[in-house]
């Protein structure tokens, strides 16, 4: 490791303080490239990407190259105030990394630290992406034909952060790690009125109910339970007082499979079931369903054989072997395209899962991720 522990916590406290949401981390943006232009330059050039403004690619030029390994930090936050109490707490209202996003970029900055001062013998590409919790930034910026000519990863590594795991420990698997996702946001749109004549009102919070309600059927009567899935509804806004009639109902959720076949059929049967409210309830339906980039995640068996084998000799990682999850990811995206491993890095929080206002991970997982991954790296570029 070339960074200390504590220089690794002062760049990770300072990317806690100033989360910003998809597609806008304009002051992370200036915070890396400064970050990156104090490092040792001799083989190291930084690309920005004018559509995708607040994205970062920088490449390594390898000594005796015989191939280019990417490896992908992201950069948003979530709509979420932060409950930690830390000093460090997020300076923007509403606004926090609750997914351990400052976690990946600061591990990503020291093995790329590491590399500016040990030039490493093949090329190497990081990018830190925009836009992992919406919008699928790895999508926008391949679509852009930027991972292509010298830029073009052979394969493809990232991490993300785990409060269930003990701090330090790296977990991975062969195939599917996570789901693939997909989007749901609808608005029922009926007709309001005075709560004391309902026969003359379409009650767009019935129908939102019923939606919430009927959707729970998908996992439990159309999925093969053996399989899984997932169908979650994270907002319902409606109404403004007790006593109206709420004329428009909106809901945003997320459904989950670990395969695209399975993601395919659930987005049909949530269609179905949103159609089927409408006429029902004699409310307009506008549903939107995003999948984008969000693919489910799949690691290429024989790196991830690769990485699980150099750990587990590794005396000084502690690896362990684990369940795919339903978390999303839009590097399954990137892992379609290019070969390649996610893993997950315990950070040690259990009582506080990923999306929790007081989610506080171990900075101790800062330096074990930093080290595991330049180990499996240098090792990586002996094949
Ligand atoms: C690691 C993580 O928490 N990722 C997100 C990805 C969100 C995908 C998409 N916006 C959706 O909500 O389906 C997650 O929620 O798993």
């Amino acid at each position: 490791m070339v960074w200390t522990t504590e220089e690794l916590i002062r760049v990770r406290r300072a990317l806690h303080a100033m989360p910003e949401l998809a597609l806008q981390e304009y002051e992370t943006h200036r915070y890396l490239l400064n970050e990156i232009s104090q490092l040792n330059q001799d083989w190291l050039t930084i690309r920005t990407v004018p559509e995708v403004p607040t994205a970062i690619l920088v490449r390594l030029q390898g000594t005796h190259p015989t191939r280019t390994i990417g490896y992908r930090a992201d950069m948003d936050a979530l709509p979420i105030e932060e409950a930690t109490g830390l000093p460090f707490s997020s300076r923007h209202a509403g606004v926090m990394h609750a997914c351990g996003h400052d976690i990946h970029m600061t591990v990503g900055l020291g093995i790329l630290a590491y590399f500016a001062e040990q030039q490493p013998k093949d090329n190497l590409i990081f990018f830190f992406q925009p836009a992992e919790e919406a919008d699928f930034g790895g999508k926008h910026v391949y679509d852009l034909g930027v991972f292509s000519g010298e830029w073009r990863p052979d394969e493809f590594y990232g991490l993300h952060d785990n409060p269930q795991l003990p701090t330090g420990q790296i977990a991975t698997r062969p195939g599917t790690l996570f789901a693939g996702t997909t989007e749901i946001h609808v608005t029922f749109t009926g007709k309001g009125g005075h709560a004391a004549f309902p026969q003359d009102s379409n009650d767009a919070i019935v129908a939102g109910a019923a939606f919430v309600s009927q959707v729970q059927t998908v996992v439990s009567r159309n999925v093969d339970p053996v399989q899984g899935g997932v169908v979650t509804l994270g907002t319902f806004q409606a109404g403004t007082a007790g006593n109206i009639i709420a004329e428009t109902a909106h809901l945003d959720g997320t459904i989950r499979a670990f395969t695209q076949t399975n993601l395919v059929n659930m987005q049909q049967r949530v269609r179905t079931i949103a159609e089927a409210i409408g006429t029902m309830y004699g409310v307009q339906v506008d549903l939107e369903l995003i999948q984008g980039g969000y693919m489910p995640v799949e690691n290429d068996a024989t790196l991830a054989q690769l990485m699980i084998d150099y750990f587990q000799a590794d005396p000084t990682v502690a690896f362990a072997d684990i369940a795919p999850a339903m978390t999303g990811e839009d590097f399954g995206f990137l892992l379609q395209q290019f070969p390649g491993v996610m893993f997950w890095l315990g950070v040690g929080d259990p009582d506080h899962p990923l999306h929790h206002a007081k989610m506080s991970p171990n900075e101790g997982a800062l330096a074990a991720g930093v080290d595991a991954m330049v180990g499996f790296l240098n090792y990586r570029m002996e094949q």
